[in-house]
């Protein structure tokens, strides 16, 4: 079974490889919607395949790592595109709970990523 759970983040980033005169080259900021997905089996005596406030708990310091930050000032988002974002998410938040199986970040209402880790 696949459990999810969805969280935000407000930050700031500008692209720094793209051309002289793209709109992404200068500073903006972006409300981020990221939904985490979890794989594992039902637990029978609890009746979940694990507590959503357990995931809370070890991805919210994860997330105040970016929230209202500069990400291209974050050690690993010199480059912040959406997927360079995802991959930075899944490496510290498959870290702290190994059930995670697919993250999927949107950057603005219509562009985004899912990533599973490969
Ligand atoms: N593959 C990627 N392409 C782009 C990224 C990215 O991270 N990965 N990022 C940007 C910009 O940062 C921008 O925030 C998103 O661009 P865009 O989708 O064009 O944004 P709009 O608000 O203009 O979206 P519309 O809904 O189409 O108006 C650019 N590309
Ligand atoms: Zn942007």
């Amino acid at each position: 079974m696949i459990i999810c759970k969805h969280f935000s983040f407000d930050s700031a980033h500008f692209l720094p490889k793209v051309p002289e005169g793209h709109k992404c080259r200068g500073i903006h900021g972006h409300t981020y919607r990221l939904t985490l997905y979890f794989e594992g089996k039902l637990d029978n005596e609890f009746g979940w395949v694990m507590d959503f406030t357990d995931i809370k708990e070890a991805v919210n310091p994860i997330i105040e790592r970016v929230d209202h930050k500069l990400l291209n000032n974050i050690a690993g988002l010199e480059n912040p595109t959406c997927e360079h974002i995802a991959i930075w998410l899944w490496n510290k938040i498959k870290d702290k709970v190994p059930q995670l199986s697919r993250i999927r970040l949107y950057e603005t209402p219509t562009s985004g990523v899912v990533y599973e880790g490969v």
